[in-house]
C-alpha cells in the first residue's frame, strides 16, 4: 500500500485540500491512520447491508472512494438480486475503485458513477451510505441531499452516516481533537503533518455536532435515529425510514 507523506515536508503556500490524483494514490493509507474506528465501521456496514439489502432494489454509497464500504458490503450479501451504485465525483477515485472493484469476482451489480452526489436521483434504496461524505458539502446543501435520500428509500431502509463531529461544550471539543491528534501521532504522523492537514481541511470540511445530524436527520423527514458508533470525535449514526 502506498504510504501518505502528502503533509510530511513543509509546504510554502498551503492550498485547500482535495481527493486529487495523489490523495487518490495514498488514500486508503491516509484513511486508515487518520479515522480512527474506520475498519469497524466498514465491518459494519457490511453487517447492515446483510440485514436491510432487500431483493431487487438498490444500495447506494455516496462518496465511494475507492471502494471500501462497497467491498464490504458485497462481500457480507447473501443473495445477488441486488444493485450497488457507488458515486463519486473525483475521477482518480473513480478509476481506482473501478479497477480495485474488479479485482474480485462477484455477480452483484456494482456500477460506479463520476458524478456530484447533489445530482444523482435516489430510488428504490434499501440502503444509503454516507461514509464520511457529507462534511464535505457545503453545509447549505446538507438538509437538500438528506432528504432526498429520505424519499428515495423504501420503508424500513436504512441510512448510515459517518462523520467527524464537533461538540458545543469547549472543553469536550478539545479534548477530543487531542485525542485524535494522540491517535494521529501514534500511527506514525508528524506534528508538521497533522498541522498542515488541519489548516488545508479548513475550508473544505466543516463538521457538526451530533445534535445538529440528529436535528437535520428529523427536518429530512427520519424518526428512527442513532449514533451507533463513536471514537473520539469520529462517529457513525443509523437513520431507519
Ligand atoms: N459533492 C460530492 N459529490 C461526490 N463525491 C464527493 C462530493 N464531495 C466529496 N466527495 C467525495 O467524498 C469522498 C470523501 S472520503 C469517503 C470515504 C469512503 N466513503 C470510504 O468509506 O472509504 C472521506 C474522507 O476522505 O474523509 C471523496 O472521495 C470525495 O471525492
Ligand atoms: O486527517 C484528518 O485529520 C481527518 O480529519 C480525516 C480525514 C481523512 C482523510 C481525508 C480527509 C480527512
Amino acid at each position: 500500500m502506498q504510504k501518505d507523506t502528502l503533509f510530511s515536508a513543509p509546504i510554502n503556500k498551503l492550498g485547500d485540500f482535495s481527493f486529487d490524483e495523489a490523495v487518490a494514490e495514498v488514500f486508503p493509507d491516509m484513511i486508515q491512520r487518520s479515522v480512527p474506528g474506520y475498519s469497524n465501521i466498514i465491518t459494519a456496514i457490511g453487517m447492515l447491508a446483510q440485514r436491510f439489502a432487500t431483493e431487487h432494489s438498490n444500495i447506494y454509497d455516496l462518496g465511494c472512494s475507492r471502494g471500501a464500504a462497497i467491498l464490504s458490503m458485497r462481500r457480507s450479501l447473501t443473495h445477488n438480486k441486488i444493485n450497488i451504485i457507488g458515486v463519486d465525483n473525483s475521477q482518480p477515485m473513480v478509476e481506482r475503485c473501478r479497477s480495485h472493484l474488479n479485482a474480485f469476482h462477484s455477480d452483484i451489480n456494482v456500477e460506479i458513477l463520476c458524478d456530484d452526489i447533489r445530482n444523482i436521483e435516489i430510488k428504490n434504496a434499501s440502503m444509503v451510505v454516507l461514509n464520511f461524505t457529507l462534511q464535505f458539502l457545503p453545509p447549505d446543501d446538507r438538509l437538500a441531499l438528506l432528504t432526498k435520500i429520505y424519499q428515495g428509500l423504501n420503508p424500513n431502509g436504512v441510512l448510515v452516516l459517518s462523520e467527524k463531529f464537533n461538540f458545543e461544550k469547549p472543553k469536550i471539543n478539545e479534548l477530543l481533537i487531542d485525542l485524535h491528534h494522540n491517535f494521529k501521532r501514534a500511527n506514525g504522523y508528524s506534528e508538521l503533518e497533522i498541522s498542515q492537514k488541519r489548516t488545508a481541511l479548513e475550508n473544505v470540511m466543516r463538521t457538526d455536532s451530533i445534535q445538529t445530524h440528529k436535528d437535520r436527520l428529523k427536518q429530512a423527514g427520519f424518526e428512527q435515529i442513532e449514533l451507533w458508533f463513536q471514537c473520539f470525535n469520529f462517529g457513525s449514526m443509523v437513520a431507519i425510514k
